[in-house]
C-alpha cells in the first residue's frame, strides 16, 4: 500500500480545544513507523498549517463559517494533491468539519466516491437543521447533491460543489441523531447501520451489507470517514462528544480489516481524537492506540498475523 499521510489539526468546527493535537498524538504513537513495519511506502505530508481568522463572526446559526470554510479549501487542494501522487490519503484530525475538505479533495480526483461514515452522529444537520451551530455536525450536507437546495450561502463556501449522491452513503454506528438529521436521512432514503443494527445482525453482517450497498451498482472508490467517537467510551473517552453503547475495539478492527479487504480504500479520515477530553493519560492512550490501530488495518494488518 502506498499511503499518503496529511495532518489537519484544526478546532473550530466545534467548542472544545485541544482535538487540533490529534495529528501529532497519532503520529508519536509510532503510525508512520508502524505502517512502514507493515510494508506500507508511507509519505507524510506533514501538518496543514491554518491562519487565524479573526471577527470569525456566526452566520445565522452556523459558529465559526470563515474559518471552516478556509481550512477545507486548504486541506482539499492538499488531499487532491495526495492522490495525483497516488497515494491513499489518511487524513488525521482534527475535527469532523474537515470531511469537508478530504471529501472534497478526493472527489475532486476520483470523480464518484462511495462514503462510508464510522460515527456515534450521523454529521448531516444544515445551517437551519443545526442544533448547535456545530459544523462538525453539519459536513456530510455540504457535500450531498440532494441537499444543495438547503444550504445558505456562507462565507469561505462558496468554493465547495456537492460531489456525493445520498444512495453512495452508509453509516455504521449511530446511536445519536438528531430528529432533523434522522427526517433527512430518512428523506434521502441513505443506508444506515445504527448500534441497533450491529447488536441485531453482527458486524460481518453489517459489514457483508455495506458491501453489497455500495456495490449494486458499479464499484466506486471508497472514502471511510472514521469518527473516533463512534467506538465506545470505555475504548476512546477523549473525544469531544462521547456517547454510551459504541462499537468495541473489535468491532472497529472488523470494519475497518473489511473495508481494506475490498481492494477499494481511496481515502480515510481519523477525526475528533481530543487529548483534553481525557481525564488520564491511559484514556488518552486508549484513544489514540485504538485510531493507530484502526489506521493499521485499513493497510492490510491482520489479527491472524
Ligand atoms: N448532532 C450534534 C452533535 C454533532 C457531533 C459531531 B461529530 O463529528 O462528533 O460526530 C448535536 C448533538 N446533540 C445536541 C443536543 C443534545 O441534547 C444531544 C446531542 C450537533 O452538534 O449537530
Ligand atoms: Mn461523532
Ligand atoms: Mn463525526
Amino acid at each position: 500500500y502506498c499511503v499518503g499521510i496529511i495532518g489537519a489539526p484544526f478546532s473550530k468546527g466545534q467548542r472544545r480545544d485541544g482535538v487540533q493535537r490529534g495529528p501529532d498524538l497519532i503520529r508519536a504513537a509510532g503510525l508512520v513507523q508502524k505502517l512502514k513495519g507493515q510494508g506500507c511506502i508511507v509519505k507524510d505530508y506533514g501538518n496543514l498549517t491554518f491562519e487565524d481568522i479573526p471577527d470569525d463572526e456566526p452566520v445565522g446559526r452556523v459558529k465559526m463559517p470563515r474559518a471552516v470554510g478556509r481550512a477545507n479549501e486548504l486541506l482539499a487542494g492538499a488531499v487532491h494533491k495526495v492522490k495525483s501522487d497516488g497515494n491513499t490519503c489518511v487524513m488525521l484530525g482534527g475535527d469532523h468539519s474537515l470531511a469537508i475538505g478530504s471529501i472534497s479533495g478526493h472527489a475532486a480526483s476520483r470523480n464518484e466516491l462511495s462514503v462510508i461514515w464510522v460515527d456515534a452522529h450521523a454529521d448531516i444537520n444544515t445551517p437551519l437543521t443545526t442544533p448547535t451551530g456545530n459544523i462538525h455536525g453539519q459536513p456530510l450536507s455540504y457535500l450531498i447533491h440532494e441537499l444543495h437546495s438547503k444550504i445558505p450561502i456562507l462565507p469561505n463556501f462558496s468554493w465547495i460543489k456537492p460531489c456525493i449522491a445520498a444512495k453512495d452513503i452508509v453509516y455504521i454506528g449511530l446511536r445519536d441523531v438528531d430528529p432533523e438529521e434522522h427526517y433527512i436521512m430518512q428523506y434521502l432514503g441513505i443506508k444506515t447501520f445504527s448500534m441497533t443494527d450491529v447488536d441485531r445482525l453482527g458486524i460481518a453482517k453489517v459489514m457483508e451489507q455495506t458491501c453489497e450497498h455500495m456495490f449494486s451498482k458499479v464499484k466506486k472508490p471508497i472514502h471511510l470517514s472514521f469518527d473516533i467517537d463512534a467506538l465506545d467510551p470505555s475504548v476512546s473517552p477523549a473525544t469531544g462528544t462521547p456517547v454510551a453503547g459504541g462499537l468495541t475495539y473489535r468491532e472497529g478492527i472488523y470494519i475497518t480489516e473489511h473495508t481494506c479487504q475490498t481492494g477499494l480504500l481511496s481515502a480515510v479520515d481519523m477525526v475528533e481524537v481530543n487529548p483534553k477530553q481525557g481525564r488520564t493519560e491511559d484514556e488518552i492512550n486508549s484513544t489514540v492506540t485504538a485510531a493507530v490501530d484502526l489506521l493499521l488495518a485499513c493497510f492490510g494488518r491482520v489479527r491472524e498475523g
